[in-house]
């Protein structure tokens, strides 16, 4: 899949760093040094431009690495990037542990991993078909 990017950092374009992984490491693109304080949440630029194909989004997932040694985690969980966004990859960190940390220029704050996705064409009904399941979940199955 080709995907056209625009990198206005001074970092290098992101890369798999494994013949086999799922994800590109995202750098941080800034100025001087952010400190996040626990629990603070911030916005972190990339400077990474990109657009992609109709029916593929781009995720970015936190590193778990990161998240171990440093608490320092995507406060949006799993971020959505809209096909149609032109903006500026930014990443929505949070610091959960609780110590000062400190993000420097090029560092990799998480990652960018491309998926199919379908559109849905919803359709209201009265009543769905049952199934063996039907509404038990949450360890409905035990643990
Ligand atoms: O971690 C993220 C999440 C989102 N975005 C950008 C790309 C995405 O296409 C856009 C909107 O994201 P989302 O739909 O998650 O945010 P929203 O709060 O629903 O905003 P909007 O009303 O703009 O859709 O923001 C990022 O750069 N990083
Ligand atoms: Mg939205």
């Amino acid at each position: 899949m080709k995907i056209n990017i625009v990198n206005k950092s001074n970092n290098p374009l992101p890369k798999y760093e494994t013949s086999g992984a799922s994800g590109l490491d995202l750098k941080a693109f800034i100025s001087s040094d952010i400190i996040m304080k626990p629990l603070e949440r911030k916005i972190i630029p990339t400077g990474l431009y990109i657009s992609m194909p109709n029916g593929i989004e781009a995720q970015i997932r936190s590193r778990s690495g990161l998240s171990y040694k440093k608490g320092l985690t995507m406060a949006n969980g799993i971020g959505t990037i809209d096909s149609d966004y032109r903006g500026e990859l930014k990443v929505l960190l949070v610091n959960l542990s609780t110590e000062d940390q400190i993000i420097k220029n090029g560092d990799r704050i998480a990652q960018l991993v491309f998926c199919k996705i379908e559109s849905a064409q919803l359709k209201e009904v009265e009543f769905l078909d049952d199934t063996k399941r039907s509404e038990g979940g949450f360890g409905h199955t035990g643990i």
